[in-house]
């Protein structure tokens, strides 16, 4: 069809390497003609292109030329990342959209819900940016596309287009308009679900999974705030830019950088670099625990809370495993002795017939999580109360999590206004009840190296990286991920077994601590709010490190036992 698609051939992009950081331009061979380009004629012989095949970003700048375009009117750089993709397709122009409201804003984009001037149709526009050409950017939305054109199930938001702007300097992604998300929903003041409806969510959520792990792509930021509700009860996986291949049968090295901080599996933050449907599996498990219990179960400020919550709820791998595993942080993260399982008595008020699949989900183990198909046949769902229909789900206002926020922040205004906010714990105490104690939006995946990261700008006033920093580009999902062992000088200890988390998980102090987190707006604000407090003699040290290319170190502190009563301190 005459798109050209790039590949590498010089420095394969999936070869394993402890260095993350975006190459150079002068690393490169000056020679552009290393990489191999090939012409596609109706794309018979030609492989598909995978996400971890995109160009790097320094090979892709040089060659951005962002006015050229092929015959179908696509711009050449699009086809060069993602020609098999939209091979079949012809780009919509930018005015024949009208832009309505903006209604989300990611990583990477901004999201208008906007009206199809030819079909008359509600839409959502994901609009990437490209600040200065910024080519990681276009790595995210190449991922996404590719992935998105992959797939086709009613439970996976549909990629319905792409439109490029007349002087195709953004793209937008155009997908069906979706009026909720799981976060927001769940956020709602009086909104408690019941269980057919938890079996209906939970069911069209691992559908859509099973679907995506059949055709070999693991999403990797399963959360809330990705699972899109229409008014239709239709819940959508949407997201899809830390989604990548994988082949169980030739499993390659990925990065752990990924999965939002609450719904990250214990592997990935020992630093595991294989790993497969696992990951997923839970997440969607955090997300039953979360549906079920009307609030995050697993909700850490830090990698290291979140392992020590983990831990805590679902017990500490077995020695077998931590031989076995060879994790780069076992050492690290090691208990000195082993937490015990407590899931069934932590979750003793949920249905009975939930708390097997919460238990698979949960393993410790990724290859005991089964898969969504198992999940799906699980008793869980062939029980009575069955799951209701989506159609029979109560229909809500505007209710995404970046509405709940706007909700928050004007309550917050208006409490400035009247003069009562800005006192000590206010604006705790708005957060507490404007959330109603429920769900409350999680740190995005590695908000706290984002945050980290955001310090040492600060500091070196390097800030010519972005996004290169907030997650490895796709190219580098073959490369092990950050070095945290270069840089800690000494393990981290979570000290003796502490068994009080069972019969105060879900006690006020917990609650507290969650709606701490939200109001504290993530792990590094945390940190520094705290700076300064009290420690008592019972207090345990131990050492987390931030990853050696970031360049610094912090020192954490647990203050005393069960989940609603530690805290984190910044020692720096
Ligand atoms: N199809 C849709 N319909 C309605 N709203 C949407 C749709 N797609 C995305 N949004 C809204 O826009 C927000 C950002 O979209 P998305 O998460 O896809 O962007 P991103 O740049 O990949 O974000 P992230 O930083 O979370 O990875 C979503 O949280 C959601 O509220």
């Amino acid at each position: 069809m005459g798109c050209v698609i790039g590949t590498l051939l010089a420095g394969d992009s999936r070869k394993p390497s402890g260095d993350s950081r975006p190459r150079r331009n002068a690393d490169l061979p000056s020679d552009a003609s290393r990489d191999v380009v090939r012409v596609t004629n109706g794309g018979e012989s030609e492989p598909t292109l995978q996400a971890d095949d995109v160009p790097t970003p320094d090979r892709i700048k040089p060659r951005l030329e962002f006015g050229l375009k092929t015959s179908q009117g696509w711009p050449s750089w699009l086809c060069e990342v993602a020609g098999e993709a939209i091979k079949d397709w012809t780009p919509r122009r930018a005015n024949t959209f009208e832009k309505l409201a903006k209604i989300g804003q990611g990583t990477y984009s901004n999201v208008y819900k906007a009206r199809d001037l030819i079909t008359g149709k509600i839409v959502a526009l994901k609009k990437v940016r490209f600040d200065n050409l910024e080519p990681e950017s276009l790595k995210f939305m190449a991922r996404e596309i590719l992935v998105l054109r992959k797939l086709d199930h009613p439970n996976v938001i549909k990629l319905e287009g792409l439109v490029t702007s007349r002087m195709s300097s953004s793209l937008y992604l155009v997908f069906e308009y979706m009026e909720h998300d799981l976060s927001g929903l769940a956020a709602v003041q009086g909104v408690k679900f019941t269980e057919p409806q938890v079996k209906c969510y939970m069911n069209q959520l691992l559908s859509g999974l099973e679907h995506c792990h059949n055709n070999g792509i693991l999403h990797r930021d399963i959360k809330g705030s990705n699972l899109l509700i229409n008014n239709e009860g239709i819940l959508k996986i949407a997201d899809f830019g830390l989604a990548s291949f994988y082949d169980p049968e030739h499993k390659q090295p990925m990065t752990t950088r990924v999965v939002t901080l609450w719904y990250r599996p214990p592997e990935l933050l020992l630093g595991a670099t294989y790993y497969g449907v696992g990951v997923d599996l839970w997440s969607a498990g955090c997300i039953l625990g979360e549906l079920l219990a009307g609030k995050p179960i697993m909700p850490g400020r830090t990698e290291v809370e979140q392992l020590h919550k983990i831990f805590k709820l679902c017990g500490s791998p077995s020695e077998e495993y931590w031989k076995k595993s060879r994790l780069p942080n076992a050492t690290l993260f090691k208990p000195q002795q082993p937490y015990k399982r407590c899931i069934s008595e932590a979750l003793k008020n949920f249905p009975p017939s939930s708390l097997p699949l919460i238990e698979t989900l949960l393993a410790i183990e990724p290859d005991e999580r089964g898969s969504a198909t198992a999940a799906l046949n699980s008793e869980f769902f062939t029980t009575e109360p069955y799951a209701c229909e989506p159609s029979s789900l109560p229909k809500y206002p505007p209710s995404k999590e970046m509405d709940v926020k706007l909700r928050d922040q004007e309550a917050r205004r208006q409490r400035g206004l009247s003069g009562k906010a800005n006192t000590g714990d206010g604006n705790r105490r708005v957060r507490a009840r404007d959330w109603g104690g429920r769900a409350i939006p999680a740190p995005e995946a590695n908000a706290e190296l984002h945050a980290n990261l955001n310090q040492w700008r600060v500091l070196t006033q390097a800030n010519a990286k972005s996004k290169s920093e907030k997650f490895p580009p796709p190219h580098q999902d073959g490369a092990v991920g950050h070095p945290r062992d270069k840089s800690h000088n000494g393990p981290v200890s979570f000290g003796a077994a502490d068994t009080s988390f069972c019969s105060s998980f879900f006690e006020s102090k917990s609650s507290e601590s969650v709606n701490n987190t939200a109001a504290t707006g993530g792990p590094s604000r945390r940190r520094t709010k705290r700076r300064g407090t009290q420690m008592a003699p019972s207090q345990r040290f131990f050492r987390a490190f931030i990853p050696a290319s970031v360049g610094l170190s912090m020192e954490y502190r647990i203050k005393g036992k069960g989940s609603g009563s530690e805290v984190f301190h910044s020692r720096r």
